[in-house]
Parts: structure tokens; sequence; C-alpha cells
């Protein structure tokens, strides 16, 4: 009965869906064939007869028109046939070829791709995302068919400036560039990394409804120190070492002053770049262009929010953080991104200096503790490296399971890309922890490069247990009727909302305090019972609702700091008048969501 209401319900918004939304029209250059060859305007066998006149397609189709209602059943309907028929096949085969039908779509048409996209996102973000896009960039020289987004390579230095006019859109809002040096915890892929701005890009439209014809993933080609793809013979990059030093800077100052020359607007987001150039760009660019880093910036902000949660599901104030034991496994650009920002939260609470709001946290990486002993000390981990006179009982090089016995954390959170680390002996030692809920988060992607299982956690470290993991996992059965959620900490609950957020402000720059107002937004997104419950994140499937919001804190801390520009008709002054509700109501309807426009030619 229940069930049979709830589907009827879902009908009834769904139909609502697909029949109150009156776009208007789009202009369209081409004519006959070449619509149908582009996917930004196809319409399949959807185009109504009035249009297939106008356009020069009559002929071109079968004659019966199809509603786009009908073909987005009839793709749903081929996707589950493609599940039931390989059902007992390997889940790495099934996987690829489930990428490989929503690619076709969106190769094909984008409008009914993203429509499908949005409305299944839990379902189809682990294949366009986190972690199938892991093992599409492992396996892409094989897998290409078309390309998508631009190649800017080692042997385009000097041409930049006039290959960023061969992309044929006029207007790009929101690019994500890689240089494919550390994709995922799978290292360096070279131009195969190009899979993740693809992934990330369509995560901002499903999650930000940011204009798919106003986006542009990107792959800087510099070379790649991967040995099996220098000799595979397919690989389809730049067969030499990667560029390091001067000449590499050299490459990535030229793209970034090509886009800006291009499109002053755009806004940059640095995706998957090895630590020493995940910072050096970060520090080199953030003051000069529109640009953040996800990996330092975006997960921070996201872990931060995970974290605090925390404190709440311990039935804490949040001013407790301040108490909470942290240790970080993992000093790359992700761990000591998060390290920043929970420190400068704990600073903030208690008015005290970083310098005194670091003692809660323990930082361990390839070699163990990290403390001021150790030889050749990075200078990006060296500001979280441990006295020793304050570690009673450690040493430099301590391993994570002499930490976490010693400091009996309340939260042991891993950003290391190494998969299986919190072993069964790391697990059980966290049953010691001082906290009455302790949190394990396991972020590093994709799935297999995760610090350790759900189950796993919750079987070894108890059942009380906060459990967060970068990938998705199913939520553990734990018998009796209880369950062990699982939560995804991962940066697409934040990045959508920091593009789209700063987008509509006409902000030049992304500050600081707008990355803080993204975190702070997520972690008081949730309610206290479902905090309570362990719940720290949203579901996936309310994610515009989330970026929504996240977008409007961005933006009025755009405002707060007299950054704020605007976009089109909505000036700053507009901005700024703007109640909380009505700036996410703004940021809302900004929100592109696809629907066939009626196309209109114009020569
Ligand atoms: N969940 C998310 O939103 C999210 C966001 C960003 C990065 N990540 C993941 O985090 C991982 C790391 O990313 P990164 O950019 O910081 O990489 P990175 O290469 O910059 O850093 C990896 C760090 O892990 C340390 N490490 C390696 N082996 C270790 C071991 N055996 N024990 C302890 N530490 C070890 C290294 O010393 C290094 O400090 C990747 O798997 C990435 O996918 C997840
Ligand atoms: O790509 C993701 O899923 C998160 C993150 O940016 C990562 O590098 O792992
Ligand atoms: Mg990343």
């Amino acid at each position: 009965m229940w069930n049979h209401l709830r589907f009827a319900a879902a009908n009834l918004a769904r139909s609502r869906r697909f029949s109150t939304v009156n776009p208007g029209p789009c202009i369209v250059h081409k004519r006959g064939a070449d619509i149908l060859h582009d996917p930004w305007f196809n319409k399949d066998t959807g185009f109504p007869l009035t249009e297939r006149d106008r356009l020069g397609l009559r002929g071109l189709l079968p004659p019966r028109v199809i509603s786009f209602e009908q073909q987005y059943d009839r793709f749903l309907n081929s996707y589950r046939s493609l599940e039931k028929n390989t059902q007992c096949q390997p889940d790495n085969i099934v996987s690829l070829a489930k990428w490989r039908i929503l690619n076709r779509l969106h190769d094909r048409n984008e409008t009914l791709y993203y429509r499908v996209l949005i409305d299944n996102i839990e379902e189809f973000a682990p294949i366009i995302y986190t972690p199938t896009v892991g093992l599409v960039c492992q396996n892409y020289s094989g897998l290409f068919r078309r390309p998508r987004g631009m190649y800017f390579s080692a042997k385009d230095k000097g041409e930049m400036m006039s290959m960023i006019y061969n992309w044929p859109a006029e207007k790009v809002d929101m690019i994500v560039l890689t240089d494919g040096s550390r994709i995922l915890g799978l290292g360096d892929l070279g131009v195969q990394g190009i899979g993740i701005p693809i992934g990330k890009l369509d995560m901002y439209v499903a999650a930000a409804g940011i204009n798919p014809r106003n986006i542009l993933p990107v792959m800087l080609d510099v070379g790649t120190n991967n040995e099996k793809l220098l000799q595979d013979r397919l690989y389809l990059g730049l067969r030499q070492p990667r560029l390091e030093g001067e000449e590499y800077l050299e490459i990535v100052d030229e793209f970034m002053d090509a886009v800006y020359a291009r499109w002053p607007k755009a806004i940059v987001q640095f995706e998957d770049f090895q630590m020493k150039w995940a910072f050096k760009t970060l520090e080199r660019y953030h003051k000069r262009f529109c640009m953040f880093n996800d990996d330092i910036q975006g997960t921070a902000g996201v872990a931060l929010a995970g974290l605090l949660g925390t404190v709440r599901a311990q039935g804490r104030p949040l001013s407790d953080f301040v108490k909470q034991k942290i240790v970080v496994v993992g000093a790359g650009s992700a761990g000591l991104g998060v390290l920043k920002m929970a420190i400068q939260a704990v600073s903030k609470m208690t008015g005290c200096s970083e310098l005194a709001a670091k003692s809660q946290f323990f930082l361990i990486d390839k070699d163990g503790l990290v403390t001021t002993e150790r030889n050749n000390l990075d200078p990006a981990a060296a500001p979280f490296a441990k006295n020793p006179r304050d570690i009673e009982g450690l040493t430099e090089g301590a391993s994570i399971l002499e930490v976490v016995k010693k400091v009996k954390p309340h939260v042991l959170l891993g950003l290391s890309g190494v998969g299986g680390i919190f072993n069964e002996e790391v697990l059980k030692a966290m049953k010691e922890s001082v906290s009455t809920k302790p949190a394990v988060f396991a972020m590093s992607n994709p799935t297999m490069n995760a610090e350790c299982t759900a189950s796993d956690a919750f079987k070894h470290a108890g059942e009380n247990i906060v459990f967060a993991s970068g990938s998705p996992f199913e939520n553990v059965n734990l018998g009796n009727g209880k369950v062990g959620h699982v939560n995804q900490a991962n940066n697409m609950y934040l990045f959508p909302g920091i593009g789209l957020g700063t987008l509509l402000s006409g902000a030049h720059l992304i500050t600081d305090r707008m990355l803080q107002a993204a975190s702070e937004c997520l972690a008081s997104y949730m309610m206290e019972e479902d905090i309570l419950n362990g719940i720290l994140y949203p579901s996936i499937s309310g994610i515009r609702d989330v970026t929504a919001e996240v977008g409007a804190a961005v933006l009025r801390a755009a405002v707060e700091e007299e950054l704020a520009e605007g976009q089109g008709d909505v000036g700053p002054k507009e901005l700024a008048q703007m109640s909380e509700e009505e700036t996410v109501e703004y940021v809302r309807r900004n929100m592109w969501f696809p629907v066939y426009s009626p196309l209109v030619h114009e020569k």
C-alpha cells in the first residue's frame, strides 16, 4: 500500500517535471545532418515535424516522432537490460559497459544524457565519477572513440593563444584542468587523466546546473613518467618524460593567459595535480585568476564539515571540536589542505594562534609520524610536524598503529591513496578511542585505494563508529535491524557550489572566506536527528539542493568581501539586497535544466 502510494507520487512528480518546463528558443547556425551530429542540438527521433521542415531534417529521420519521455524510458530500459545481461560478469567489465552506454548517449544527445543523469544521480555518479572514472582513465587510450574537451601539450608552446579559439563555444564559464600527474589514488596516468575533468564537469552540470555548452574539460599534456604508458603503443599522449621546473610552469602560464584572454570571467578548477604542482600553481595563480584547487581546498571543506559532524554525532556542542584528537594519514595535497583548514577552524573557535591550535592534530605520511626530527622534512608538511617534546611515548616515524594506540584519537582520517592501510589491527585499536563515537574516514579514491572498506570498519572498529569514505560503499547490515551508515566524504558536495556561487557573484577571485562559507554551509546542512544516527552528509539524490545552499553561501561571502560584481542584469547592489532565502532561490533559478528547446535557424 505505502509502496504503491510512493510509486504513484513519484510518477506524478516525474510527469510534472516532463510537462511543466517551457523552454525559450535556441538559435542554431547549422542545418540538416550537421544538427543530428551535434549533441548540443540533437533530439534524435524527438524532432517535431515542423522543426524537421524548418531545419532541413525531413527524410533524415524515421517518420515517427518519439517524445522526450519515451526516449528517456527507452534509454533506461536498455540500461536495465545491460544490467540484467551482465549479472555474472566481473564488476570491472560491467562498470565499463555501463560507462560506455552512458558515454554513447553523451556523445549523441546531451539534453537526454543530462536529464537521465540528473534524475538518477545517485545511481549514475559511481559510473561517471569515482570509482568507475578511475577505471576509465586507466583504459582511456583503448576506450577513446570521440574527443571531448581540449588537449594542450608541451608541443603546443607558443600556440595556445590561437588554439584556445578552436573551441567552438563563444562562452565558457567553468574549466576543469588536469595534467594527469595524480589521478585519484592511481598515480600518473598522463593524457588518460582527461576522464577526471570530464567527470567533474558532468557533476557541475548535474549538481550545479552549469550549462553544458559553457563547460570545458582540459588536459595539459606535459609528458608522463609512467613507464607502462610510455611503452604502450596505443597510448595517446606525448611519449616523453614530464616537463619539470620552469619549463613546466611556462606551459601552465601560457595556458592560463590564453584562457583569460578569451574568457576573462571563466573559473578554472585545478584537479589531480601531483602535490608539488598543486601547491605551486595555487600559490602562483590564486590572486591573479578566478581559480581554486579542488583537491586541496574542496576536499578540506568537505572533510571539515564531516569532522564537525562527528562532534555533533557524539552529542557534543560544536565548540568541543577544539578538544578532538585527529590523526591524518597522508601528507599530500589533500591531507595538508584538510589539516590547514581544520587548524584554522580551531584557531577561530578558541581565539588562540594556529600554532597552539595544532596540538590536537597528528600527521602521518609514508615514513610514519611526521616530526620536526624528520630528515629532509617537506616544507609543505613542516608546519604540522610534531615537536618530539609534545608526543611522549611516540617517536619520529611511528607507525599508524603505534600512533592510534598511543593517541586514542576521536578521528582517524585517511588521504594516503593506499588501499587497506587501516588494517584489522589499526581498526581494532580505534576501539580504545577516547570518543564515545569514534570516526573512521577512509577518503582515498577509487574504491580499491580506500584505507579500509566500510564492512571492515564496522566489524573491527565497532558498530558505534561513524564511517565515511571517498568512494561509495553500501551501508553495512549490522544484524538485528541495525545499519552501519556509510557517508561519502567527497569534494563533490562542495566544488559545484563553489563554482556556481562564484560565477553568479561575478567575483574575479576565490578567497578563503568564500571557501570557508561553503564548508560551514555543508556542516550545518544536516539535522540533529540524522547526525546522531551517524549521517554526516546529505543524500546525493538531493545534490542540487545542497549546491543551491552552498552556492548561495559562497555568493554571500563574495558580497561581504566586496568582490561581487554580479552577472547579467543582477549587479552587486541587487545581490547585496537579497535575503539569505532570496539568494538561495536566485542560485536555484540559475541552474540549467535539460529540456528540448525549440530550435531556430539563423545563418
Ligand atoms: N574524498 C575526497 O574528496 C578526496 C579528495 C582529494 C583526494 N582524495 C584522495 O586522497 C588520496 C591522496 O591524494 P593527494 O592529492 O593528497 O595525494 P598525494 O600523492 O599528494 O599524497 C599522498 C600522501 O600519502 C602518503 N602516503 C603514501 N603511502 C603511505 C603509507 N603507506 N602510509 C601513510 N601515508 C602514505 C604520502 O607520503 C603522501 O603524503 C588519493 O587517493 C585521492 O583520490 C580524496
Ligand atoms: O575525484 C574524486 O572523487 C575526489 C577527489 O577529487 C580525488 O582526487 O580523489
Ligand atoms: Mg581530485
